[in-house]
């Protein structure tokens, strides 16, 4: 089976947000994607509501159900709950998505910038994602592709771990190729260990070919940030379906 893409919508709330209001409408956006053919939807809604809320986790729920598609939901689950944001599990438990990617972020991050320590997480992630997998969630953890313990990401319980891949797309930018065998042989591992492996962060339409071409057991990307870039020049529709063309021609 080919690579999944998932469209992460964060970016589409962002713009909303900075003028309070309705538009850029992330579940328009959101359709706009899957009808150009993307296999799902992901969001990682932070604590603070700096981009996706509450409201649009539900909203875009009802809308991959509509579809028949996945519905990613990524987050830290030990961030405490707070006005506007109920936490990890509890928004799993109100929406149910196909697949929980739970990822170490500190409150202040602009961004995720690294996976999981699995020398020292296994404990405090065993119930969580028992109680996810109850849920019925498939559960994925985020993981940086040069952790020494990364065959121990399977001891918790998860179903698959997501490559972080930044480092991956800094070294690709400088023409650089040891980040990019990291994720092969972290992907090796993994698969080793019985996990199915995601990968995702700054993936882009200049570096996806090359890492499937090299890794193309890859069961999903997530892509946001170039994506929808990408899309204030080309438009949505005809992004997605760029991504499509990349992932069907790494796949031949
Ligand atoms: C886990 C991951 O790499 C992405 O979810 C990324 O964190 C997107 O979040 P932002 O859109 O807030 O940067
Ligand atoms: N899990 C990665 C993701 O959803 C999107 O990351 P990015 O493309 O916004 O860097």
């Amino acid at each position: 089976m080919s690579t999944r893409l998932s469209v992460n919508v964060n970016k589409i709330a962002v713009l909303r947000n900075s003028r309070g209001g309705h538009e850029p409408d992330v579940v328009r956006a959101a359709r706009t994607c899957l009808d150009a053919g993307a296999d799902g939807i992901t969001v990682h809604p932070r604590p603070d509501a700096r981009h996706i809320r509450e409201d649009d986790v539900h909203a875009l729920a009802a809308l991959c159900a509509e579809y028949a598609v996945e519905f990613n939901l990524e987050g830290n689950p030990f961030a405490p709950p707070r006005p506007g944001y109920p936490g990890f599990l509890a928004l799993c438990d109100a929406v149910r998505p196909a697949q929980a990617t739970l990822v170490p972020d500190s409150d202040g991050q602009i961004t995720s910038d690294h996976g999981f320590d699995f020398d020292h997480a296994m404990a405090e992630l065993t119930p969580l994602v028992s109680a996810l997998k109850t849920m019925g969630c498939r559960v994925s953890l985020f993981a940086n592709a040069d952790h020494p313990a990364l065959a121990r990401a399977n001891e918790c319980g998860a179903d698959r771990i997501e490559l972080y891949t930044g480092p991956f797309a800094d070294a690709h930018a400088r023409g650089d190729q040891a980040a990019l065998d990291d994720c092969a042989r972290a992907a090796g591992i993994a698969q080793a260990a019985g996990l199915g492996v995601n990968a995702g962060h700054d993936l882009s339409q200049d570096n996806l070919g090359a890492f499937l071409a090299a890794i193309p057991s890859i069961m999903e990307v997530s892509i946001g940030h170039a994506l929808i870039s990408e899309a204030l020049y080309a438009g949505l529709d005809t992004t997605v379906r760029r991504y499509l063309d990349i992932i069907k021609n790494a796949a031949r």
